[in-house]
């Protein structure tokens, strides 16, 4: 079964339609992708995912249940976490205290260190930890965003443009991160602008653009589709 189900979801912003009958899935064990143009309403969709916005009709489904009139934190309990495209890391607090922040809000409070220990060990923080989290390069904040959403352990991880400022060598130990991730059972959906990354890493892509899904497919099927093409290229 899929670990996340999207239905037919519709969001307007005034007379915008930001998502327009939107359907797509994550599986556990994979990477799926979700890229598009700017604007074409991925972080709306994450947003409609994780329980920030509800949609003017369709249906969200977590591992089958429909959680579409649950909010973030019940959404949360459930499994999902997701990271954002603004950082959101507390700027004066270090790296350990940002994430164990947010592993005290995950289900397994009284294992939060614990949770923290296992993060910077799999992220390769051990030589920032004790640093505040301003004074970080942005690829390294990046990453503290993420650890941030894995400190709980989720089930689903939605990942928002997680490589933006990263340098190459970031990007790569970022993609055999998310390819462990996967083996671990984990579903994760990444929006990314780098496309290297998404073609490298994700096992299926969605690509949204103007509200609507224009393609869905394993990566070397959308690398050579002429819909995706021409959306990115703005030409027929
Ligand atoms: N709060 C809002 N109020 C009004 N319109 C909005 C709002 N948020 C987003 N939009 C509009 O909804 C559409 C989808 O925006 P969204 O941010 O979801 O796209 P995106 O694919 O994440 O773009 P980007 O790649 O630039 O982050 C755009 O036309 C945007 O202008």
């Amino acid at each position: 079964m899929a670990s996340l189900e999207v239905e037919g979801v519709t969001v307007a912003y005034g007379g915008n339609r930001a998502l327009d009958g939107v359907g797509i899935a994550a599986e556990r064990g994979r990477v799926t992708g979700l890229i598009g143009p700017n604007g074409a309403g991925k972080s709306t969709l994450f947003d409609v995912v994780s329980g920030l916005r509800r949609p003017s009709s369709g249906r969200v489904l977590l591992d089958g249940r429909d959680v579409t009139r649950m909010g973030p934190a019940r959404r949360a309990r459930r499994g999902l976490a997701r990271t954002f495209q603004r950082l959101e890391l507390f700027g004066r607090l270090s790296v350990r205290d940002n994430l164990l922040v947010a592993a005290e809000l995950g289900p397994e409070r009284r294992r939060a260190a614990r949770a923290v220990d296992e993060v910077v060990d799999r992220l390769g923080l051990a030589g920032v930890a004790d640093q505040p989290a301003d004074a970080l390069p942005t690829g390294v904040a990046r990453l503290v965003e993420v650890g941030r959403a894995l400190a709980v352990r989720p089930a689903l991880l939605l990942l928002d443009e997680p490589a933006a400022g990263q340098d190459a060598a970031e990007t790569e130990r970022f993609a055999a991160l998310l390819r462990s991730l996967a083996r671990d059972g984990t579903a994760v959906v990444l929006v990314e602008h780098d496309m290297g990354l998404v073609m490298s890493v994700c096992d299926e892509v969605h690509v949204l653009d103007l509200g609507k899904v224009i393609a869905a497919g394993p990566p070397e099927v959308i690398r050579n589709d002429e819909t995706v093409l021409a959306a990115y290229l703005g030409e027929p």
